[in-house]
């Protein structure tokens, strides 16, 4: 059953094509590594599944609904309710502690604050991280940070976590350590994740792997 799926994709910044026909089907649950060449069009397609960027032509389904066919708010909303995000920079609120920015998306959604931090904190301390809960994200350790962001985009249950180099910024035992704990938090919770990355050992931590070349998207036999 897929879970999302992606058809035709083709978009071009000015006369670079980055994606040219790109097709992906993700399914509930699974870990899927997207890999390939720099610039063959990883970030632009992992953009256009998240519902970040409008595709110039093709289709996006997120189970019945159809991305490219919603406006902006609707697409933000789904964003916010089904999607959870990971990037290589965490890119935590630097103002608040790092239990505020977990609890953030909670309260967002109109989650009471000392409930939403009490969730925070569980998913901080599924993390390992509950030790910076009360220190700012310039305090923490590039990995405790990432851990952080992790916590972030679990929170609110999302279905799909969409995630572009999240371990580009680690040395290689913190990067094993964040795809550990993202994997795991993942199966437990039953979510999906996306994960753009150039890294065959950050990869080895997927199902499964699609490789983008010049802008189109291949399946890779499932490796394990
Ligand atoms: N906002 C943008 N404006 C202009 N060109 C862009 C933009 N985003 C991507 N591109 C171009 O589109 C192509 C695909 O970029 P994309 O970032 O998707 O590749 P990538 O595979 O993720 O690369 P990398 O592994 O280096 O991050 C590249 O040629 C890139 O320069």
């Amino acid at each position: 059953m897929s879970l999302v799926k992606a058809e035709g994709l083709f978009k071009s910044f000015g006369k670079t094509r980055a994606l040219d026909g790109a097709d992906i089907t993700i399914r509930a649950g699974e870990v899927v590594a997207i890999m390939g060449p720099s610039g063959s069009g990883k970030s632009t397609l992992l953009h256009c599944l998240a519902g970040i960027m409008p595709p110039d032509k093709g289709t996006v389904m997120y189970r019945d609904q159809d991305l490219t066919a919603m406006g902006d708010s609707a697409r933000s909303e789904l964003r916010r309710t089904e999607f959870g995000f990971v990037f290589q920079f965490g890119q935590l609120v630097p103002e608040l502690t790092c239990v505020e920015n977990v609890a953030l998306p909670l309260r967002l959604s109109g989650v009471k604050r000392k409930q939403a931090e009490r969730a925070a904190l569980d998913w901080l301390a599924k993390l390992e991280v509950d030790t910076v809960a009360d220190q700012r994200p310039g305090e923490t350790s590039g990995g405790q940070g990432q851990r952080v962001a992790i916590a972030r985009a679990l929170v609110t249950g999302p279905k799909v976590i969409f995630a572009d180099e999240p371990t580009g910024a680690l040395d290689s035992l913190n990067g094993e350590r964040v795809m550990h704990l993202l994997t795991t938090a993942a199966r437990d919770t039953g979510a999906a994740v996306v994960l753009v990355t150039h890294e065959a050992r950050v990869a080895a931590y997927s199902d499964r792997e699609v490789v983008v070349r010049d802008g189109r998207a291949r399946d890779v036999e499932f490796a394990r």
